[in-house]
Protein backbone atom coordinates (compact mmCIF):
# COMPACT_ATOMS: atom_id res chain seq x y z
CA UNK A 1 0.00 0.00 0.00
CA UNK A 2 0.92 3.70 -0.82
CA UNK A 3 3.10 5.46 2.39
CA UNK A 4 0.37 8.29 3.69
CA UNK A 5 1.43 11.63 2.52
CA UNK A 6 2.35 10.24 -0.81
CA UNK A 7 -0.92 11.02 -2.19
CA UNK A 8 -1.80 14.36 -1.37
CA UNK A 9 -1.06 17.25 -3.56
CA UNK A 10 -0.34 17.96 -7.00
CA UNK A 11 -0.77 15.67 -9.49
CA UNK A 12 1.41 16.26 -13.12
CA UNK A 13 -0.09 14.44 -16.07
CA UNK A 14 2.52 14.51 -19.58
CA UNK A 15 0.64 15.38 -22.52
CA UNK A 16 2.48 14.63 -25.80
CA UNK A 17 1.11 17.62 -27.72
CA UNK A 18 2.44 20.62 -25.38
CA UNK A 19 5.58 18.21 -24.17
CA UNK A 20 6.67 17.99 -27.88
CA UNK A 21 10.68 19.49 -29.25
CA UNK A 22 11.98 18.41 -26.22
CA UNK A 23 10.05 19.94 -23.60
CA UNK A 24 8.91 16.55 -22.13
CA UNK A 25 12.50 16.37 -19.56
CA UNK A 26 12.80 19.98 -18.56
CA UNK A 27 8.67 20.79 -18.38
CA UNK A 28 8.16 17.55 -16.11
CA UNK A 29 11.30 18.38 -14.02
CA UNK A 30 10.37 21.61 -13.83
CA UNK A 31 6.99 20.31 -12.10
CA UNK A 32 8.47 18.30 -10.02
CA UNK A 33 10.96 21.07 -8.60
CA UNK A 34 7.86 22.42 -7.77
CA UNK A 35 6.65 19.88 -5.15
CA UNK A 36 4.40 17.82 -8.06
CA UNK A 37 3.96 14.13 -6.12
CA UNK A 38 2.61 11.77 -8.62
CA UNK A 39 3.59 12.21 -12.45
CA UNK A 40 1.31 10.23 -15.26
CA UNK A 41 3.20 9.53 -18.21
CA UNK A 42 -0.08 9.36 -20.32
CA UNK A 43 1.07 8.92 -24.15
CA UNK A 44 -1.43 7.47 -26.43
CA UNK A 45 1.30 6.77 -29.45
CA UNK A 46 1.90 2.83 -30.66
CA UNK A 47 5.71 4.04 -30.95
CA UNK A 48 6.88 1.25 -28.07
CA UNK A 49 10.36 2.12 -28.51
CA UNK A 50 10.04 5.71 -27.60
CA UNK A 51 7.25 4.89 -24.42
CA UNK A 52 9.58 2.92 -22.95
CA UNK A 53 12.84 5.69 -23.43
CA UNK A 54 10.60 8.41 -22.29
CA UNK A 55 8.99 6.31 -18.97
CA UNK A 56 12.50 5.62 -18.10
CA UNK A 57 13.62 8.67 -18.16
CA UNK A 58 10.55 9.84 -16.26
CA UNK A 59 10.78 6.98 -13.54
CA UNK A 60 14.71 8.71 -12.82
CA UNK A 61 13.29 12.41 -12.50
CA UNK A 62 10.51 10.98 -10.45
CA UNK A 63 13.21 9.32 -7.86
CA UNK A 64 15.32 12.46 -7.69
CA UNK A 65 12.38 14.49 -6.47
CA UNK A 66 10.94 11.27 -4.39
CA UNK A 67 7.87 11.39 -6.45
CA UNK A 68 5.58 8.32 -8.01
CA UNK A 69 5.42 8.02 -11.70
CA UNK A 70 1.92 6.43 -13.01
CA UNK A 71 1.76 5.16 -16.34
CA UNK A 72 -1.43 6.01 -17.63
CA UNK A 73 -3.42 2.75 -19.90
CA UNK A 74 -0.54 0.47 -20.00
CA UNK A 75 -0.32 -2.42 -17.43
CA UNK A 76 2.61 -4.36 -19.52
CA UNK A 77 4.90 -1.15 -19.11
CA UNK A 78 3.83 -0.28 -15.77
CA UNK A 79 5.19 -3.45 -14.94
CA UNK A 80 8.28 -3.62 -16.76
CA UNK A 81 9.54 -0.49 -15.06
CA UNK A 82 8.12 -1.47 -11.43
CA UNK A 83 5.64 1.50 -10.96
CA UNK A 84 2.67 2.78 -11.09
CA UNK A 85 -0.84 2.50 -13.39
CA UNK A 86 -3.60 4.66 -14.43
CA UNK A 87 -6.85 2.62 -15.58
CA UNK A 88 -9.55 4.08 -17.11
CA UNK A 89 -12.84 2.37 -17.60
CA UNK A 90 -12.19 0.69 -20.83
CA UNK A 91 -8.19 0.01 -20.04
CA UNK A 92 -8.56 -3.24 -18.15
CA UNK A 93 -9.25 -5.00 -14.84
CA UNK A 94 -7.97 -2.70 -11.68
CA UNK A 95 -7.70 -6.54 -10.08
CA UNK A 96 -5.95 -7.83 -12.89
CA UNK A 97 -3.52 -4.94 -12.36
CA UNK A 98 -3.13 -5.05 -8.78
CA UNK A 99 -2.29 -8.77 -9.06
CA UNK A 100 0.65 -7.89 -12.02
CA UNK A 101 1.95 -5.15 -10.26
CA UNK A 102 2.11 -6.58 -6.57
CA UNK A 103 0.33 -4.49 -3.07
CA UNK A 104 3.11 -1.74 -2.97
CA UNK A 105 2.27 -0.24 -6.74
CA UNK A 106 0.14 2.94 -6.78
CA UNK A 107 -2.97 2.11 -9.57
CA UNK A 108 -5.78 4.33 -9.93
CA UNK A 109 -9.02 4.12 -11.57
CA UNK A 110 -11.15 6.75 -13.47
CA UNK A 111 -14.74 6.96 -11.50
CA UNK A 112 -16.02 10.05 -14.06
CA UNK A 113 -19.21 11.00 -12.01
CA UNK A 114 -20.22 8.02 -10.38
CA UNK A 115 -19.36 6.74 -6.63
CA UNK A 116 -20.70 3.12 -7.55
CA UNK A 117 -17.33 2.79 -9.92
CA UNK A 118 -15.51 4.43 -7.19
CA UNK A 119 -16.67 1.71 -4.69
CA UNK A 120 -15.98 -1.03 -6.99
CA UNK A 121 -12.53 0.13 -7.80
CA UNK A 122 -11.88 -0.28 -4.04
CA UNK A 123 -13.15 -3.54 -3.75
CA UNK A 124 -10.94 -4.41 -6.65
CA UNK A 125 -7.88 -2.88 -4.98
CA UNK A 126 -7.11 0.68 -6.49
CA UNK A 127 -5.46 2.76 -4.16
CA UNK A 128 -7.26 6.38 -5.36
CA UNK A 129 -10.50 6.85 -7.04
CA UNK A 130 -10.29 10.06 -9.86
CA UNK A 131 -13.53 12.04 -10.40
CA UNK A 132 -14.07 14.29 -13.08
CA UNK A 133 -14.04 16.39 -15.13
CA UNK A 134 -14.88 19.30 -13.26
CA UNK A 135 -14.32 22.21 -15.26
CA UNK A 136 -13.65 22.72 -18.82
CA UNK A 137 -11.30 20.87 -20.03
CA UNK A 138 -8.92 21.71 -23.16
CA UNK A 139 -7.21 18.49 -23.13
CA UNK A 140 -10.63 16.42 -23.11
CA UNK A 141 -13.61 18.27 -23.77
CA UNK A 142 -15.99 15.45 -24.10
CA UNK A 143 -15.22 13.88 -20.42
CA UNK A 144 -17.85 13.68 -18.48
CA UNK A 145 -19.32 16.41 -16.01
CA UNK A 146 -18.59 16.06 -12.18
CA UNK A 147 -20.01 18.71 -9.25
CA UNK A 148 -18.26 19.46 -5.82
CA UNK A 149 -21.47 17.87 -4.21
CA UNK A 150 -19.97 14.37 -5.41
CA UNK A 151 -16.73 14.96 -3.87
CA UNK A 152 -17.99 15.74 -0.93
CA UNK A 153 -20.23 12.21 -0.71
CA UNK A 154 -17.11 10.50 -2.05
CA UNK A 155 -15.29 11.56 1.11
CA UNK A 156 -18.32 10.15 3.22
CA UNK A 157 -18.73 6.95 1.44
CA UNK A 158 -15.61 5.97 -0.39
CA UNK A 159 -12.52 4.65 1.41
CA UNK A 160 -10.11 5.79 -0.68
CA UNK A 161 -8.07 9.09 -1.38
CA UNK A 162 -9.47 10.73 -4.18
CA UNK A 163 -8.40 12.65 -6.88
CA UNK A 164 -9.85 15.43 -9.08
CA UNK A 165 -9.24 16.39 -12.55
CA UNK A 166 -10.67 18.34 -16.03
CA UNK A 167 -10.01 21.96 -16.45
CA UNK A 168 -8.19 22.53 -13.24
CA UNK A 169 -6.38 25.93 -12.79
CA UNK A 170 -4.94 28.03 -10.08
CA UNK A 171 -7.77 29.65 -10.10
CA UNK A 172 -10.55 27.23 -9.04
CA UNK A 173 -8.70 24.14 -7.74
CA UNK A 174 -9.27 25.13 -3.85
CA UNK A 175 -12.79 24.52 -3.76
CA UNK A 176 -11.86 20.97 -4.81
CA UNK A 177 -9.96 20.61 -2.02
CA UNK A 178 -11.90 21.90 0.54
CA UNK A 179 -14.28 19.65 -0.34
CA UNK A 180 -11.88 16.31 -0.20
CA UNK A 181 -10.11 15.73 -3.19
CA UNK A 182 -6.34 14.91 -1.54
CA UNK A 183 -4.88 15.22 -4.88
CA UNK A 184 -5.50 17.55 -8.27
CA UNK A 185 -4.68 15.93 -11.89
CA UNK A 186 -4.18 19.11 -13.89
CA UNK A 187 -2.47 18.99 -17.95
CA UNK A 188 -3.03 22.22 -19.69
CA UNK A 189 -2.49 24.84 -16.60
CA UNK A 190 0.89 23.39 -15.75
CA UNK A 191 2.35 22.10 -18.92
CA UNK A 192 0.82 24.81 -21.42
CA UNK A 193 3.44 27.15 -20.28
CA UNK A 194 6.54 29.26 -21.93
CA UNK A 195 9.40 27.88 -20.13
CA UNK A 196 10.42 25.78 -17.19
CA UNK A 197 10.53 28.39 -15.07
CA UNK A 198 6.93 29.29 -15.55
CA UNK A 199 5.82 25.51 -15.43
CA UNK A 200 7.84 25.54 -11.46
CA UNK A 201 6.53 28.93 -10.36
CA UNK A 202 2.48 26.93 -11.60
CA UNK A 203 3.61 23.63 -9.51
CA UNK A 204 4.41 25.62 -6.65
CA UNK A 205 1.32 27.46 -6.54
CA UNK A 206 -1.17 24.28 -6.57
CA UNK A 207 1.68 22.55 -4.19
CA UNK A 208 0.78 25.52 -1.80
CA UNK A 209 -2.79 24.94 -2.17
CA UNK A 210 -2.57 21.60 -0.11
CA UNK A 211 -1.02 23.58 3.09
CA UNK A 212 -3.98 26.04 3.83
CA UNK A 213 -6.51 23.06 3.00
C1 LIG B 1 -5.76 10.89 -12.63
C2 LIG B 1 -6.49 10.54 -13.87
N1 LIG B 1 -7.83 10.56 -13.85
C3 LIG B 1 -8.52 10.24 -14.95
C4 LIG B 1 -7.85 9.91 -16.10
C5 LIG B 1 -8.61 9.53 -17.34
O1 LIG B 1 -8.39 8.16 -17.66
P1 LIG B 1 -9.19 7.53 -18.88
O2 LIG B 1 -10.64 7.69 -18.62
O3 LIG B 1 -8.69 6.16 -19.11
O4 LIG B 1 -8.79 8.45 -20.11
P2 LIG B 1 -7.34 8.62 -20.75
O5 LIG B 1 -6.51 9.46 -19.86
O6 LIG B 1 -6.73 7.26 -20.93
O7 LIG B 1 -7.60 9.29 -22.04
C6 LIG B 1 -6.46 9.92 -16.08
N2 LIG B 1 -5.73 9.61 -17.17
N3 LIG B 1 -5.80 10.23 -14.95
C1 LIG C 1 -7.18 12.89 -19.01
C2 LIG C 1 -8.43 13.45 -18.47
N1 LIG C 1 -9.41 12.67 -17.91
C3 LIG C 1 -10.46 13.38 -17.51
C4 LIG C 1 -11.66 12.80 -16.90
O1 LIG C 1 -12.59 13.54 -16.59
O2 LIG C 1 -11.64 11.58 -16.68
S1 LIG C 1 -10.30 15.04 -17.81
C5 LIG C 1 -8.77 14.79 -18.47
C6 LIG C 1 -7.92 15.90 -19.01
C7 LIG C 1 -7.23 16.69 -17.91
O3 LIG C 1 -6.47 17.66 -18.51
P1 LIG C 1 -6.67 19.23 -18.23
O4 LIG C 1 -6.06 19.50 -16.90
O5 LIG C 1 -5.88 19.88 -19.34
O6 LIG C 1 -8.13 19.52 -18.30
MG1 LIG D 1 -7.22 5.41 -20.22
Amino acid sequence: MAAPGKLRGLYAITDSALLADGKLLPYVEAALAGGARLLQYRDKSSDDARRLREAEALRTLCENYDATLIINDDAELAARLGVGLHLGQEDGSLAAARALLGRQAIIGGTCHAQLALAELAASEGASYAAFGRFFNSMTKPGAPAATLDLLSAAKARVQLPIVAIGGIDLHNAAPLIEHGASMIAVIHALFAADSPAEVEQRARAFSALFESN
